[in-house]
């Protein structure tokens, strides 16, 4: 049975709309009601979202006697000064990083359902750690797991997949190989059964035009992908391709296909903002609890004007919750369980700061 899941939202990069757009989601009231929340982050630079976004949400700090429906986990460990709207630094990848890990040890531990987070810079990320490549990478350190994750464009028309992820293009076809593509599809079937698909039909893009046409235009598609997608289908994946990756989300809007899995990144981004670019989740999967958040980025062009769309960040917040409360594990639903847990939340929120 469904249950109010307890979500540990990490503030990401904040010089970006994070904290302006996660101020306007938690306003809502209908996504607020969708879970409880433990914000976490520096208290005095979600002010500054609240400022942004002209609004204001009551929100008490974090005491473990009295915590019911949202409480404020407050790190206090931004250096202020350093901040500076629309700019990545170190200060801002080094706050959003010490969130976001606080946030996954807090879920790895059981004591919160899920993960959200606003907007990280990767930039920024990269200056705060000089080892940080993506998202996929750092969960894998901050929780101690050798599984890669993998991240899904999530729109209620169609959910998008990728083979490769943060690499540069010109890498991206030596990254072909039928083992990842195979890990890919069946990585994509188990995340969408654990969402609710029975079983996926999943669209495998071309990386070529037109599918490589025979070969004129690169023997990828041919030699690689086909019998990839050969070998999952006769392990009974729904699964067919490869497709040419200009046509394949026509087919996949028109019913054919629940998620179509893309060769890399842009492939599948530029299909699905297209699609609903204000309201397209990233949903990580892959990991024993949801992490998601906005498929749009810091926006450092339109910082602290007020002007941002907290569109997909409700999305995000409510897909997350809506997962968490129905799944495969779930925190301490009873207030005592629950008042242990959150406890033991501070005690390691310290311990990783
Ligand atoms: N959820 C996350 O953590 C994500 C982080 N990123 C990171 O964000 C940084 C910037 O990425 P970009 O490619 O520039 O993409 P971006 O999404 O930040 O911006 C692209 C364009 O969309 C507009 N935009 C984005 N969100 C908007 C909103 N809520 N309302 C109105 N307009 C909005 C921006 O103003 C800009 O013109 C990068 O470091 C990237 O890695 C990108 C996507 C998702
Ligand atoms: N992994 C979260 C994230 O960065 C989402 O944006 P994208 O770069 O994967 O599009």
């Amino acid at each position: 049975m469904a249950h109010r899941p307890l979500i540990a939202l990490a503030l990401g990069d904040p010089a970006g709309i994070g904290n302006e757009v996660a101020v306007r989601a938690l306003s809502d009231a209908e996504t607020f009601e969708a879970a409880d929340w433990l914000i976490v982050g520096d208290r005095r630079l979600w002010a500054l979202g609240e400022e942004q976004a002209g609004a204001a949400c009551a929100i008490a700090d974090f005491d473990p006697g009295r915590f019911e429906r949202v409480a404020f986990l407050d790190l206090a460990h931004a250096e202020l000064g350093a901040v500076t709207v629309g700019q990545s630094s170190v200060a801002c990848g080094t706050v959003a990083l010490q969130n976001f890990r606080t946030a996954l040890r807090l879920a790895a531990d059981g004591m919160a359902d899920a993960v959200c987070f606003t907007p990280f810079n990767k930039q920024s990320m990269r200056l705060g750690d000089p080892d940080y490549v993506d998202e996929i990478g750092f969960i894998q350190r901050s929780i101690e797991t050798e599984v890669a994750g993998s991240e899904f464009n999530v729109l209620d028309e169609v959910w998008n997949a990728r083979v490769t992820s943060h690499v540069p293009l010109a890498k991206v076809a030596e990254l072909i190989t039928p083992e990842r593509i195979e890990r890919s599809i069946r990585l994509t079937h188990e995340t969408m059964q654990a969402a609710g698909f029975p079983n996926p039909r999943i669209g495998v893009a071309a990386l070529n035009p037109h599918a490589g046409d025979g070969g004129n235009f690169g023997t990828e598609d041919k030699e690689i992908i086909a019998p990839a997608v050969r070998a999952a289908a006769q392990k009974q994946y729904r699964v067919s391709g490869p497709i040419p990756s200009d046509t394949v989300y026509v087919r996949a809007l028109k019913g054919e296909f629940d998620a179509v899995l893309t060769m890399y990144h842009d492939q599948g981004q530029i299909a699905i903002k297209l699609i609903g670019f204000d309201r397209g989740v990233t949903l990580i999967g892959g990991y024993p609890f949801w992490i998601a958040t906005p498929a749009h980025g810091t926006a450092y062009d339109i910082a602290g004007k007020g002007i941002a769309d907290p569109g997909a960040t409700i999305a995000a917040f409510r897909l997350a919750a809506r997962l968490s409360g129905q799944s495969r594990r779930g925190v301490a639903v009873d207030p005592a369980t629950r008042l242990r847990a959150v406890r033991d939340i501070v005690f390691d929120a310290e311990a990783v700061v």
